[in-house]
């Protein structure tokens, strides 16, 4: 029943991103610990935590979701409505993206909003998850991955929708799309996202086997552009953000939207049938099984 009220309020909020903001904590501010002046100011929702550094035009988000930062409808929409809050506060020029989470930066789906579900819930999240990618894929503001945990399937879709990742070296932290191991298969734009970021062999390689990456072959193969002690995956974040904002932000915003524009389009394209494609494939009786099984499979696997 609470659950069931969340996702409604979730999804009037992705249509109505305003109406999330009434009766939550997200647009206020509070004082980030050890802050004093409006630089050091935070504010975030339930699951995301935003703290803005004015003076550098720089912000730090936390996925805040835990046990492993899986991707909630509630999640999703957060992410959607943090990111644009920032977009439209022309204060803002970068986002470094970050879990709060100890040893994950993000599971992937929330694969609870996908088994067990009708068709309707499904489309629903499916679309969440589109807007999350087109939101980032084509943000105006630089966005850093400061990836300090594992970071499986639609955890590396959102790393690949920065501009720029560091990975905390830690054989545990591995990286990619692995959903050919659970049986299901990521969606074109996803491909085309692995394409632009590893070329077309690694990807046809990696996807299929459903590789996941430790840090040295993720650096390799092109899916991260830093590999660094833990302890400093923050500071790296910084120094890769300050490279990025020292060019001028209209030349480089037209620039990503050259690269990016064509493989977003293919998207926008065909939104409502690539949600069609998603619902009917998750609620296929064998996927459910194999889904089912897999989580299964997860929750087995602990103590
Ligand atoms: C025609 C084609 C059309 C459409 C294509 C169809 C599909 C499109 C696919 C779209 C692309 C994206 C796909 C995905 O993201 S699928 C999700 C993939 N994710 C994973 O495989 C990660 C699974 N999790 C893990 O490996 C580990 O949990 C992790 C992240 C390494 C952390 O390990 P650890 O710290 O040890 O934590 P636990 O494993 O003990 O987990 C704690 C707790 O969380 C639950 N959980 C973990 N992952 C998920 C998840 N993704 N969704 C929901 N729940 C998750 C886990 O079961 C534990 O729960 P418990 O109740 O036991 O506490």
């Amino acid at each position: 029943m609470a659950l069931a009220s969340g996702v409604r309020f979730a999804a009037r909020a992705l249509l109505r991103p305003w109406a999330l903001l009434r009766g939550t904590t997200l647009g206020r501010t509070e004082p980030a610990a050890g802050g004093g002046g409006d630089g050091a100011r935070r504010f975030g929702s339930q699951r995301v935590l935003v703290e803005p550094d004015a003076a550098s035009g720089v912000a730090v988000m936390k996925l805040r979701n835990p046990p492993v930062n899986a991707l909630s409808l509630e999640l999703l929409t957060e992410l959607v409505i943090s990111l644009e809050k920032l977009e439209n506060d022309k204060t803002f020029r970068g986002v470094i993206l970050t879990s709060d989470c100890p040893r994950v930066f993000c599971a992937g789906l929330d694969l609870t909003e996908i088994c067990g579900r009708n068709p309707a819930h499904c489309a629903e999240y499916w679309k969440a998850m589109q807007e999350l990618w087109l939101r980032t894929y084509l943000s105006s503001l630089v966005l850093v991955a400061a990836i300090n945990g594992a970071c499986p399937a639609g955890g590396c879709i959102i790393a690949l929708s920065c501009d720029c990742r560091v990975l905390a070296d830690n054989p545990k932290y591995r990286i990619g799309l692995n959903e050919t191991l659970l049986g299901i298969i990521a969606p074109f734009w996803l491909k085309d996202t692995y394409v632009n970021t590893i070329g077309h062999r690694a990807s046809e390689q990696a996807l299929q086997l459903g590789s996941l990456f430790p840090p040295a072959e993720a650096l390799q193969v092109g899916l991260v552009d830093q590999v660094v002690p833990e302890d400093q995956v923050q500071s790296t974040a910084l120094s890769e953000m300050a490279r990025w904002l020292a060019v001028p932000d209209h030349a480089r915003q037209l620039t990503k939207n050259m690269m990016r524009k064509a493989t977003a389009d293919r998207l926008l394209r065909q939104r409502d049938a690539d949600t069609q494609n998603f619902v009917s494939f998750v609620c296929r009786d064998s996927i459910q099984k194999s889904l089912q099984a897999y989580l299964e499979k997860l929750r087995q696997r602990k103590g």
